[in-house]
C-alpha cells in the first residue's frame, strides 16, 4: 500500500483529475440546471419601451400646477396595446401597469391620486414629479450588457433573467456523464426486497445521485456488483470507456474482499490516491482509466458521503467550470471539543445555524464513520485539524445537501 496522502494534497490531487468539460449550445428552455460555458449576454433592452409601473393617468409632470389640475383624457391603452398613443400639453390618457407611455407623456398619476370629473376629465390631487411611476427604457439593462458569468449555474432566478432579456440559447458545459458502481456481497439495492440475516441495504447511491444530477451531470448507470474480482473488473472496464467519471463505493480498505484497488491496479490505474490522512474517509482511491477518471470511496456511508462532498464533487464540478473549494464558509462551534489525540484531519458533520448574522455550528451528534442517522439533520461538514477546541473557534465549513 503507497504512502497516505496529506488531506491538502489529497484535494489538489482530485482536482489534478478532473475531466476536461465539453461544451454545446441548447435552448434556453433545456437550460435548467446546466453550468454556462460563456457569458449570457443581453439581447435586447429591458424594458423595451418606457413602462408604466402604475395603473393611472399618463400625463405631463409640468401640466400638474397645483392641487386639483384639471386635465382632458384623450383615450385609454392597456398592458400589451402596440399602438402609438400621443399627449399634448392639458391631456392624459387612461393606462395600466405595463402599458407602453404614450409619446409626449413622461409620468403616471396613480389612480387613488386622480378623481374622474365628467366623462372625459380628471382632476390631479397629489404632486407628480417627472418620471413618477414610469420606467425608462433599458433600466434594467441595455442589450449587450454581460448579465451572467461564465461559470454561473442556471437556477430559476438566472434562467428568469435570461429569458427576461431575450436570450434564446445559451453556450453551457455539456453535463458530465457519470457511472455509480457500488460494490459488496451484503448489499440490497431495492427496498422493497426484505432483509437476510447479513444483509442492508445500498443506499449512499441515492445521495450521489441526487447531488451529482443537481450539479447537472447525467447519472446514466447505478449497478450493484459483487465482490468478485472478475465482475469488479468487468464493470469498471466496461464504464471506462463511456463514462467521464465512474464513482465506486465499498471494497477499498484491507478485508478479504476489498478488491477494488488492486483490480484498479491490474487494469492498469496508476492510483494517484489511495489513503488520505483523514478520519473518517481514509480509503479513498483516485486514477485514470481509459477516458474516465475513477474514484473509488468507502462503503461506510458516512466516509463515503464525506469523501464525495470534500474531494469527488468538487472534481466533478470543476469539470463544469466552477469555481471550487473545498470548504467554502467557515462557522463557529457551539461547543467545546474534545478528543483522542491523533494526527489526522477530522471531518465532523454538524448542523449550522445562522444566529445574529453568525454561522454556529453543532457538532453534537453520531461521529462514527458507519452511522448515517447524523445526515436526517446535519446540513454541513467542518474541518477539525486539533484534538482539543473551544467553544466559538472558527472552524471551515461546508454545506451540503
Ligand atoms: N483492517 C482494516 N480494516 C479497515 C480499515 C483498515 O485500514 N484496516 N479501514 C476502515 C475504514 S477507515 C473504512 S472507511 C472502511 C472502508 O471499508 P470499505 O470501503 O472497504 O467498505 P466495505 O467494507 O465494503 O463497507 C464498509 C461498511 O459500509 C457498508 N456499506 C458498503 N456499501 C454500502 C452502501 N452502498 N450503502 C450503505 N452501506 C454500505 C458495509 O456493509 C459495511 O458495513 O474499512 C475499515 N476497515
Ligand atoms: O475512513 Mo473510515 O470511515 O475512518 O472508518
Amino acid at each position: 500500500m503507497s504512502k497516505p496522502t496529506s488531506f491538502d494534497q489529497a484535494f489538489t490531487i482530485a482536482l489534478g483529475l478532473s475531466v476536461q468539460g465539453r461544451l454545446e449550445t441548447i435552448p434556453l428552455s433545456e437550460a435548467k440546471n446546466r453550468t454556462l460555458a460563456e457569458e449570457a449576454i443581453a439581447q435586447i433592452d429591458l424594458p423595451p419601451f418606457p413602462r408604466a409601473m402604475m395603473d393611472g393617468f399618463a400625463l405631463r409632470a409640468e401640466n400638474i400646477k397645483g392641487p386639483n389640475t384639471k386635465l382632458k383624457v384623450i383615450g385609454k391603452t392597456a398592458a400589451g396595446d402596440g399602438h402609438k398613443l400621443r399627449i399634448e400639453d392639458g391631456q392624459a390618457i387612461r393606462i395600466t401597469t405595463g402599458a407602453p407611455v404614450p409619446e409626449g407623456a413622461d409620468s403616471i398619476a396613480r389612480l387613488e391620486w386622480c378623481r374622474e370629473s365628467g366623462d372625459r376629465e380628471i382632476r390631479v390631487i397629489h404632486p407628480i414629479v417627472a418620471g413618477e411611476s414610469v420606467q425608462p427604457v433599458a433600466n434594467d439593462g441595455m442589450r449587450g450588457q454581460v448579465l451572467l458569468n461564465s461559470g454561473t449555474k442556471l437556477n430559476g432566478a438566472r434562467l428568469t433573467v435570461c429569458k427576461s432579456f431575450g436570450i434564446r440559447e445559451v453556450t453551457v458545459a455539456a453535463p458530465p456523464r457519470v457511472a455509480i458502481i457500488v460494490t459488496g456481497n451484503e448489499l440490497v439495492a431495492d427496498v422493497g426486497i426484505p432483509l437476510k440475516t447479513g444483509q442492508i441495504y445500498a443506499s449512499t447511491d441515492v445521495y450521489l445521485e441526487d447531488a451529482l444530477e443537481r450539479d447537472g451531470c447525467l447519472v446514466e448507470s447505478v449497478q450493484v456488483v459483487q465482490d468478485d474480482k472478475t465482475a469488479i473488473a468487468t464493470a469498471i472496464v466496461e464504464a471506462s470507456v463511456r463514462f467521464d467519471y465512474v464513482l465506486l463505493t465499498g471494497g477499498v480498505s484491507a478485508g478479504d474482499f476489498d478488491f477494488v484497488p488492486g483490480v484498479l491496479r491490474e487494469l492498469g490505474g496508476e492510483l494517484v490516491l489511495e489513503r488520505v490522512l483523514m478520519r473518517p474517509g481514509a480509503p479513498l482511491v483516485g486514477t485514470r482509466l481509459n477516458q474516465s477518471t475513477i474514484f473509488a470511496m468507502s462503503g461506510n456511508p458516512a466516509a463515503c458521503l464525506i469523501q464525495f462532498e470534500l474531494f469527488v464533487r468538487p472534481t466533478i464540478r470543476k469539470t463544469l467550470g466552477w469555481e471550487v473549494q473545498q470548504f467554502p464558509d467557515t462557522g463557529k462551534l457551539q461547543t467545546a471539543i474534545r478528543l483522542k489525540p491523533m494526527k489526522l484531519v477530522r471531518i465532523l458533520r454538524a448542523k449550522a445555524v445562522i444566529r445574529h448574522g453568525e454561522v454556529w455550528v453543532d457538532t453534537g451528534m453520531a461521529q462514527s464513520p458507519g452511522v448515517v442517522s447524523g445526515f436526517a439533520i446535519a446540513n454541513c461538514l467542518v474541518r477539525l485539524d486539533e484534538n482539543e477546541v473551544e467553544p466559538g473557534t472558527v472552524v471551515p465549513l461546508r454545506w451540503i445537501g
